[in-house]
């Protein structure tokens, strides 16, 4: 009996070394043939059988560390293929635990910080990599790196992002290197509904606010012909994409946590600025809710190409829908002041016209150039009764008899020339000031289009109606920049260039970085303005 047990123990750590031999040649053929969700399960086994053994001597632990920082780091990558990044992260810092210079790991844990968004953290992890003896063949790579985690450091703290050169280039090439930026802004009670976000100072039009990175996105080309159920299916993908990423990060799901369903807005709590900083460590502690996730994403997912927004880089039948958490507590208004920009999985929102410290930023939801029974139609779909200083001045006007005209004479197809006369004239006599104005103008901006964009119109109308720039100046000072009326200055511009040209260019560029934000020169907002041009009509 003693001597089995004797023989028993002689041959255990052998027995050890064998499985543990047999699981790392399984474990690596995973890795290279990149079946990740294997590869995990087997460097678990294999670190579990590594940890249960007792070293018998120091040479003995010191090959068992090894082997164990190793198996860490290689389940780390394969955890991070899987988007699994909180979970790959931890077996990096338990491998730096056991040696704090381990090259591979060093690397893998700066991709997956700088994944995270967290630059500063990422950086030190490449810079220590660097001290590696072993880095020559790497120092390149590694450089690179670290130039790119300085980068996007000084871009989320400054948000000087510089768009040109991708702009420039017809949007080919590596797109522009984007980090998350939170500008002047702050989350607070809202007179609107619920939480708003808010102005922290004055800004001018085209000021970057913030930028954002998506939870998730889901893509596609929906043709216009495409069917409901074509939709239905990607947003069930959406759906798992969002689940699956609050399942793999506690801070991801604790984010999705503080967005509204639509019900009680009022008293749902107002988050601090701080845990929106990907650097912030997890200290939300909320309770599970992702039950409600169905109506959190009904509630707050955008669709990139919508209202108040514009997506650089693809072509037109594309169509996504993302959820960007801080993006989610902008509220709507029919007169908005901000706007929005896709690249990538990136969304920025900038200024469209001057804000004011503590005016709330919002955007529009639905076509801020459209009348106010659309309007209404379009914000009871989305499950409110929008309540705007212009939807109420325009509830209001709606009941006048002419104005009821009005909108029959525009919507029959008649001589838009004599609707506008007669709406400008109702203006006149109702004696509407100011902002209001352009809420009407805005509201019926179509005719407007239609009657300044041709020559036989204006003949005939042009002298009895308001000059085109006051309307421009005026839809703006209601609704923002916008690239139709861009569009129309645009086209004005082109007709009259040989009269005040420069003048009339500075105006279109000024009105064009309410429409695409401050983040490129010149010449490439004159690119994407002229681009713009072609794209919208009526
Ligand atoms: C994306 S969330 C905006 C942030 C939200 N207020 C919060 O506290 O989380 C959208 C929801 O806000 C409310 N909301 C946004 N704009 C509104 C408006 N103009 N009028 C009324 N409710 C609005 C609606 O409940 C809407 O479903």
């Amino acid at each position: 009996m003693a001597m089995a047990y004797q023989q028993q123990e002689l041959k255990l750590p052998e027995m050890a070394e064998a499985e543990m031999q047999l699981l790392r040649s399984k474990a690596t053929e995973l890795l290279l043939r990149e079946e990740w969700k294997d590869a995990v399960f087997t460097y678990s086994q294999f670190i579990t059988v590594c940890r249960n053994q007792t070293p018998t001597t120091n040479h003995h632990l010191s090959k068992l560390q090894k082997s164990l920082c190793l198996a860490l780091c290689n389940r780390a990558e394969a955890r991070s293929k899987l988007g699994n990044f909180e979970e790959a992260l931890k077996d990096c810092e338990e491998a730096l635990k056991i040696e704090s210079t381990h090259f591979k790991t060093l690397l893998c844990k700066g991709k997956l910080l700088l994944n995270l968004n967290r630059y500063s953290s990422a950086l030190e992890c490449f810079k220590t990599a660097l001290l590696d003896p072993q880095v020559n063949g790497n120092s390149e790579n590694l450089n690179g790196y670290v130039e790119k985690c300085k980068k996007l450091e000084h871009l989320s703290k400054t948000g000087a992002f510089d768009l040109s050169d991708w702009v420039l280039n017809g949007f080919r090439g590596k797109s522009p290197d984007l980090a998350e930026f939170i500008g002047p802004v702050q989350i607070r009670r809202s007179g609107i509904s619920g939480r708003g976000l808010f102005a922290t100072k004055n800004v001018d039009s085209g000021t970057l606010l913030l930028v954002t990175k998506a939870i998730a996105i889901e893509r596609g080309i929906l043709p216009e012909n495409s069917d409901e159920n074509a939709q239905l299916v990607m947003w069930k993908n959406f759906i798992d994409k969002v689940t699956d990423s609050a399942t793999k990060s506690t801070k991801t799901k604790n984010l999705i946590g503080l967005l509204s369903s639509g019900e009680a807005e009022e008293g749902l709590e107002v988050p601090v600025m701080s845990v929106f900083k990907p650097e912030t460590e997890d200290q939300i502690i909320i309770p599970n809710e992702m039950s409600k996730i169905l109506s959190v994403l009904d509630i707050n997912s955008l669709v990139e190409d919508a209202a108040s927004a514009k997506v650089l880089g693809k072509n037109s039948d594309y169509y996504g829908v993302g959820l960007w958490v801080l993006a989610s507590f902008i509220n709507h208004s029919c007169s908005p002041n901000a706007r929005r920009l896709h690249i990538g999985d990136h969304i920025l929102i900038h200024a469209s016209r001057d804000i004011k410290t503590g005016e709330e930023i919002t955007f529009a939801y639905f076509d801020p150039l459209s009348s106010w029974k659309d309007r209404k139609r379009m914000s009871e779909t989305w499950g409110f009764n929008c309540n705007c200083k212009r939807c109420r001045f325009e509830e209001q006007i709606s009941d006048k008899e002419e104005m009821k005209e009005i909108e029959l004479e525009m919507k029959g197809g008649n001589e838009m020339g004599a609707a506008i006369y007669k709406l400008e004239e109702g203006m006149r006599r109702w004696m509407v000031r100011g902002k209001e104005k352009g809420y009407l103008r805005a509201s019926f901006w179509g005719a407007y289009f239609e009657v300044f964009s041709s020559e036989k119109a204006m003949k005939k109308w042009g002298r009895r109606i308001q000059g085109m720039e006051m309307v421009v100046d005026s839809v703006v000072d209601a609704v923002g920049s916008d690239e139709r009326v861009v569009k129309m200055l645009v086209e004005r511009f082109k007709r009259n260039s040989t009269n005040g040209g420069v003048l009339e260019m500075e105006r279109v560029l000024k009105l064009g970085r309410g429409v695409y934000g401050k983040v490129m020169k010149k010449q490439a907002l004159r690119n994407l303005i002229e681009l713009g041009s072609h794209e919208y009509g009526y």
